[in-house]
Formats: C-alpha cells, structure tokens, sequence
C-alpha cells in the first residue's frame, strides 16, 4: 500500500494507494465467473502477477506532473521544442484493455525561458498514459500540464493510437487509428501550427 500526499498534487482524488491483496482476490473471483479453475497449475500465481502489472498499468495516478516539470533551465532558445514518436501503452477506462500509439509534443518556451530535459516530455506521456484513460483526456492533460508548468507561448500535443477494444473485440477493425490534438496558445496560430504538424506528420 502506497500511500502519498494529494495535498501538494493535482492528481484524481481517491489515487492514493494500490491495494494488491484486493486485485488478487478480484482477479480470482474473475477468474472463477468465466468458468475457470483458479487453483490449477498455470493459473496458481495468476492473481498475484496481475495485480503486480495493475499497479504498474496505473501507477500514473500516484505521480505529480509537478515532480518532472519544476526543474527548468533558460538555455536562450525560443523557437519551436518537437519530440515525436514518444512510443507508448495506456488503459481504455471503458474496457481496461490496452490502447497503444505514439506522441508527439512541441512548445515554444515562453518571456520565463522555461525549457525542460527532453526525457521530461516522454515521462510526462507516462505519466497520464498510466492511468485509466481516454485519448481525448490523455492529450489535453500533457498539454495542459507543459502549459502550465513552462508556462510555454503555445504547445501542441498529438497522439496517434490503435485501442484494443476496437481490434480484439467489440466492432473489431484491427489497424484503425485515433488521431487526437490539443493547441494552445501561439502555436494555433495557422503558420505556426502548420509548421508543428508538417514537422510531427514528415515521418
Ligand atoms: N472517445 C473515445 N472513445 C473511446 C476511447 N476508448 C474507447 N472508446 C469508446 O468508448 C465507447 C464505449 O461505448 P459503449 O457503447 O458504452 O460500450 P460498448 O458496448 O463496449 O461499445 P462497443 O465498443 O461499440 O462494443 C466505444 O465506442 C469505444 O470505442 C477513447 O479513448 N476515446
Ligand atoms: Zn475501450
């Protein structure tokens, strides 16, 4: 059990522990409603390995942007910062089944000259990608945090993903993409904006 500070954070409310004895039983008790047998062989450790991935999957919602984003340095650079194919896996919130892509982040630093390590922004996907998501509220929360916490002249955050609960399941079209951007500030300016995506969509 893990237990952190949601005074200090702008983390969910109620993210304040992964209780793994807990999932284990839940796992079995899944286990057990699809008609299997909890107690054979291969499934023995079962409960145990997946409550040990969850609080991996979801250990985002115990991690304060705050932490990565507050050391900044003014390297006198004030033009366009791009990090793409930032490779990723998050959780779909409807079905708890992965959805994967990639990211792409840019700022422009802003009057504060506020720049951040490049590992930062691929931490920051990280972050939010690790908990139980959807691609519209992944997007706008890496945007929103790079705008708040370097106080950038714009940021622009794409995200390009394959969600499992369309692939293996449901409507089942493996190979469909979800695109989804947030723009904020001088980067929703035309030319300044077509520049950002003609440098993150260039593969
Ligand atoms: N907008 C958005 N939708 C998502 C995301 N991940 C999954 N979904 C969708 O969430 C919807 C949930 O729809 P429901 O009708 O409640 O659930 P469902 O019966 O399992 O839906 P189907 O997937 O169509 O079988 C589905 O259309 C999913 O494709 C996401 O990141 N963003
Ligand atoms: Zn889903």
């Amino acid at each position: 059990m893990t237990e952190i500070d949601q005074e200090t954070t702008d983390m969910p409310p109620a993210a304040g522990q992964v209780d793994l004895p807990r999932i284990e039983r839940a796992v079995r008790e899944i286990l057990e409603a699809i008609g299997e047998d909890p107690d054979r062989e291969g499934l023995a450790d079962t409960p145990k390995r997946v409550a040990k991935a969850y609080a991996e999957f979801f250990s985002g919602l115990h991690q304060d942007p705050a932490d990565l984003l507050s050391t900044t340095f003014d390297i006198g650079h004030d033009e366009l910062v791009l990090v793409k194919d930032i490779a990723f896996y998050s959780t779909c919130e409807h079905h708890l089944v992965p959805f994967h892509g990639s990211a792409h982040i840019g700022y422009i630093p802003g009057a504060a000259g506020k720049v951040t390590g490049l590992s930062k922004l691929a931490r920051l996907v990280e972050l939010y990608a690790r908990r139980p998501q959807v691609q519209e509220r992944l997007t706008t929360q890496i945007v929103d945090a790079l705008m708040k916490y370097l106080e950038p002249r714009g940021a622009i955050v794409v995200v390009e993903c394959e969600h499992m609960c369309m692939s293996m399941r449901g409507v089942r079209k493996p190979g469909a993409k979800t695109v989804t951007s947030a723009v904020r500030g001088q980067l929703r300016e035309p030319a300044t904006r077509a520049e950002a995506m003609s440098l993150i969509l260039g593969k």
